[in-house]
């Protein structure tokens, strides 16, 4: 009939009823139920008049110190229940009665037809209890023996006069302490407006509902009730709860919220309707109150469900919110790593890429490899000659490039590391030919020298050759070099003065190489740029003969080739094949076989020496630019 401004059904967590008049209609009771119990007392005496339950809720019901038979019995039975007493021992009595007729399929309880469905909405998250004047055993066999079947899997709890009589507010003090709940989180459903009141001075929250056939109420007595329904369909948590997700999460307007039906308006009727919504902290404050019910373990719960709304509730106002700042976070931190990332790389390489080239060469290529390799400051005129190939050939370039990336990951594989001590045992290899050199002019002829200047090329180019991952279709020089450097060892087998030098494993020199290139280049790169720079310049001069001549590129070293050439008679040409280039610092016999030879086997000059044929080759000219140096010969 009309809902009071101050009620605040969000917060109940037990909905607490009676049986007659609320759920089920008084008419089944005096015409069914009671009227059963009439038919059945008598036989039910005879057969358990002996019994202990049966005597002590007799002794209940008789006149003080009143002797009674079977029949007398029966006949208070029936007297007491006509005049629809509320003794407790005759309700006791009732219930033995009641129960076989409940048992049998004789009797069926009523309820209204509202009530198995709020029973199930409200039974999600709220707790169903019954209180009545009917003892526990009586209600339970009622609620289990429905017109809508069985209902008791939604009820909690059974209060009866145990608890205290309905019409004593202290049985309610009672009852919300049991329920471990405070008093204004019951809402007590009622169609005795007398009852309601005492549990109103509880401070329970009172909805009366008028059902057919109930006793009338007073509208003045309506008014002290928080509601008064007709339905327990007018009672709709549900859409509180829907009215809360949308004041929580896109802050639309809420539309007015859902007042249980009222058959009638009154000055609160009219309020009531009117009832503004809830205000964002009192929603949350229920939002958290009903998870925190929601998390409970329900005492008779086996159908209950869990409550979507308010699952995603939690889900809006939590789990978003928090994945949202979760994304944030990654990125933020990706943003800082990439950050640092390209700070890293760009002290590593952007210093030394400017250091080294303005201080070491001229050679725009040059330049690039300088830029990329950061451990390379001893690689000066020798790498001129090698960017001849890199720029014939722009794999090489990439390959160099290729390596400053893996050297700044730290040099994974294997392979990676042989192209870096390849590359670096290069410089170092021209060192120590340097003074292989020395004392070998000192102390001999020409042919040791040249032999030891090729033991150098062989360093050198494979060091270059290492780099060329991938083939290089217009100059393979560095591959070229390493076989002509073994060829010449080899060949340095018949010359009993290099054997020694031909002998040694050129696996052992490039790890003695590794070894002390390592070294180099870690005092290098310990040392500022510039001071690396003047070093290297002082170093290659010293050994610029060697330096030169020792490279896979001697042809293109200018005067060194030239000298070499001049002296020997040897050929070279275009720079194609390191075998020629080798083969300039052999005798002219093999020279001249290794130009032919040079051409038709391409980097194969290892084998069977041809026969000697007379050959007159003519060096023409000898370009020494460090870009394409070229060498035309007449044969
Ligand atoms: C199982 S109780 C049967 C009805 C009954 O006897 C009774 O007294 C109902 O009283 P209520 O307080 O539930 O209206």
């Amino acid at each position: 009939m009309h809902s009071n401004n101050e009620a605040n059904f969000e917060k109940v967590k037990v909905i607490l009823v009676d049986i007659a008049g609320t759920t089920t209609s008084l008419e089944f009771v005096k015409e069914k139920l009671f009227a059963h119990i009439n038919e059945e007392a008598a036989a039910f005496l005879k057969k358990n008049i002996e019994d202990e339950e049966v005597k002590k809720a007799l002794d209940g019901i008789k006149i003080k110190d009143q002797e009674l038979n079977t029949e007398e019995a029966v006949e208070l039975i029936k007297k007491l229940t006509n005049e629809n007493s509320e003794n407790a021992s005759l309700k006791t009595l009732q219930g033995l009665i009641s129960k076989e007729g409940y048992q049998n399929g004789t009797l069926k309880a009523h309820v209204f037809e509202d009530v198995r469905s709020a029973f199930e909405t409200w039974s999600t998250d709220k707790k169903i209890a019954i209180y009545s004047t009917g003892d526990k055993e009586s209600q339970k066999l009622l609620f289990e023996h429905t017109t809508e079947g069985n209902l008791t899997s939604h009820i909690s709890h059974y209060f009866d006069q145990s608890t205290g009589s309905k019409s004593d507010p202290e049985s309610y003090t009672k009852l919300f302490e049991e329920l471990k709940v405070s008093s204004d989180e019951i809402l007590f459903i009622n169609d005795n407006a007398e009852e309601l009141m005492a549990a109103k001075k509880s401070g329970l929250l009172t909805a009366l509902i008028k059902r057919e056939g109930n006793a009338a109420v007073d509208e003045e007595t309506l008014k002290e009730f928080t509601i008064t329904i007709t339905s327990f369909a007018d009672l709709s948590f549900e859409v509180s709860n829907k009215r809360k997700i949308d004041d929580a999460t896109d802050g639309t307007e809420i539309p007015p919220p859902k007042v249980p039906k009222t058959e009638e308006t009154n000055t609160k009727n009219s309020d009531a309707n009117a009832e503004a919504p809830k205000k964002t902290e009192e929603i949350v404050e229920t939002i958290n109150a009903k998870n925190e019910e929601q998390e409970k373990p329900t005492e008779t719960s086996s159908e209950v469900e869990p409550m979507e709304v308010d699952g995603t509730e939690k889900e809006t106002e939590e789990e978003k919110p928090e994945k949202a700042a979760t994304d944030v976070t990654g990125m933020e931190i990706e943003e800082v790593k990439s950050s640092e990332t390209a700070t890293k790389e760009n002290n590593t390489t952007e210093p030394q890429k400017t250091d080294v080239v303005e201080d070491k060469t001229n050679v725009e290529h040059t330049k690039t490899e300088v830029d990329a390799v950061e451990k390379k400051p001893i690689e000066t005129d020798t790498k001129t000659e090698s960017m001849d190939n890199v720029d014939s050939c722009k794999d090489s370039e990439d390959v160099v490039i290729t390596k400053i990336e893996e050297e700044d990951t730290k040099k994974e594989t294997i392979k990676e590391d042989n192209i870096e001590v390849a590359l670096e045992k290069e410089s170092k290899t021209v060192t120590e030919t340097k003074t292989v050199l020395d004392s070998e002019v000192d102390g001999s002829g020409v042919e040791s020298k040249t032999e030891k200047t090729e033991t150098e090329s062989v360093e050198v180019t494979a060091s270059n050759s290492l780099m060329n991952d991938e083939p290089c279709a217009t100059n393979t020089a560095p591959e070229t070099s390493v076989e002509s450097a073994k060829t010449n060892h080899e060949q340095s087998d018949s010359n009993g003065e290099i054997n020694k030098v031909a002998e040694e494993p050129l696996a052992d020199k490039t790890e003695v190489a590794e070894t002390k290139v390592q070294e180099e280049n870690e005092s290098v790169i310990d040392k500022p740029l510039d001071k690396i720079a003047n070093e290297e310049k002082v170093e290659e001069s010293s050994k610029d003969d060697t330096t030169k001549s020792d490279s896979t590129n001697v042809i293109s070293s200018g005067d060194d080739s030239k000298v070499v050439v001049e002296d020997k008679n040897g050929v070279s040409e275009n720079g194609n094949s390191n075998e020629e280039k080798t083969n300039n610092t052999k005798s002219n016999e093999d020279v001249t076989n290794g130009v032919a030879h040079g051409q038709e086997n391409g980097n194969k000059s290892t084998g069977a020496k041809e026969p000697e044929e007379e050959t007159e080759i003519k060096v023409k000219k000898i370009e020494t630019n460090e870009g394409s140096p070229a060498v035309s010969v007449e044969v």
